[in-house]
């Protein structure tokens, strides 16, 4: 289990994080989500080792990080840390070395994870004549390629078309099935939510939501769609337990402000009181919705761990 608990980081007068606190469990693929200069690369790097937290503790397994714990963890990093002018086996047999592992185990694990990445025919080549795309690979076979206990991944799916992003995908599904906490950040919302099991929404360094995307959702308040062709103009306005409605989906969709059996109940009456009822549904926001709500109206403090705001 990594725990990310109370961070704070400063750069002269910019607070780039503020409490950050989350925790990936074993076995659980987890999105960290936020707007350009939120926080995440710095929670990483501080997670990594690379940078110093002015406050705080990240622990792996209930323990603060130390050096040694630190190289159970697989990184990935924004900057995408490769020597241009090693070839990609040498590179990743190298990398393994580097962290612990024999000659010939070293060799098994490049010879294995360029084979599994698509880089079979590229261990020979120097990374700097790589594509973007293929390099990318080759820093995810590096962070993988020592077989660590918990990946960290810090934008892992960006600039990959998209066979890349299923292998990506399919590999990290595979660490977290195999039981490794797994985190990684992204601006791809769709991939987030398709993939996470649990997601946390940053702003200005602090985690403002957190959970899975149907807690988020279910905190994101409640919205109905209703097809009633049949309805006037503004049907629905006003009735018991409805904040806001609008024309969208085909039809109306009400914000609710409870969403209790009695609003229900009322607003399918009045529903069917217009002519026939095409469509009576809960709408499901995507992830993006939920994210631009929670940034767009974040607290000014942070939310407990585990809790949605
Ligand atoms: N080395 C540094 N020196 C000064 N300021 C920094 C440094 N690193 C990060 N910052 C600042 O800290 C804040 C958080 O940056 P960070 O890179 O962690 O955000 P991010 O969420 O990873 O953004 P992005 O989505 O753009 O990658 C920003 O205001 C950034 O300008």
């Amino acid at each position: 289990m990594l725990e990310i608990d109370g961070i704070s980081k400063r750069f002269g007068s910019t607070v780039a994080l503020d409490r950050m606190t989350f925790t990936v469990r074993p076995g659980e693929l987890y999105g960290f989500v936020g707007a350009n200069g939120a926080g995440k690369t710095t929670t990483m790097r501080i997670a990594l080792g690379v940078l110093q937290a002015d406050a705080g503790e990240v622990r792996l397994d209930g323990r603060p990080l130390d050096a040694a714990s630190r190289r159970r963890i697989g990184y990935m990093p924004e900057e995408r840390g490769l020597y241009p002018r090693m070839a990609v086996g040498t590179q990743l047999r190298y990398l393994a070395e580097l962290r612990g592992r024999s000659a010939s185990e070293a060799r098994a694990a490049a010879e294995r994870w360029t084979e599994r990445l698509g880089l079979a025919e590229r261990r020979t080549e120097e990374v700097q004549r790589l594509s973007l795309g293929n390099q990318q690979r080759v820093q995810l076979a590096a962070a993988l390629v020592a077989d660590p206990d918990v990946l960290v991944l810090d934008e892992p799916f960006s600039g990959l078309d998209p066979m890349a992003v299923d292998v990506m995908s399919e590999v990290l599904r595979e660490r977290r099935d195999a039981g490794a906490p797994v985190v990684f950040s992204s601006h791809q919302l769709e991939l987030v939510e398709r993939l996470c099991d649990r997601v946390g929404i940053v702003r200005s360094g602090r985690t403002v939501a957190e959970g899975t995307v149907d807690e988020l959702r279910e905190a994101s308040g409640t919205e109905l769609v209703v097809v009633v062709p049949d309805a006037p103009g503004g049907w629905a306005d006003g009735l018991p337990g409805v904040a806001a409605t609008r024309a969208a989906e085909g039809g109306t969709v009400l914000t609710l402000a409870d969403a209790s059996e009695p609003t229900l109940t009322g607003v399918l009456d009045a529903a069917r009181r217009t002519g026939p009822v095409h469509e009576f549904r809960r709408r499901r926001p995507a992830l993006a919705e939920i994210y631009r709500d929670t940034v767009a109206d974040a607290p000014r403090e942070p939310v407990e761990p585990g809790v949605a705001a």
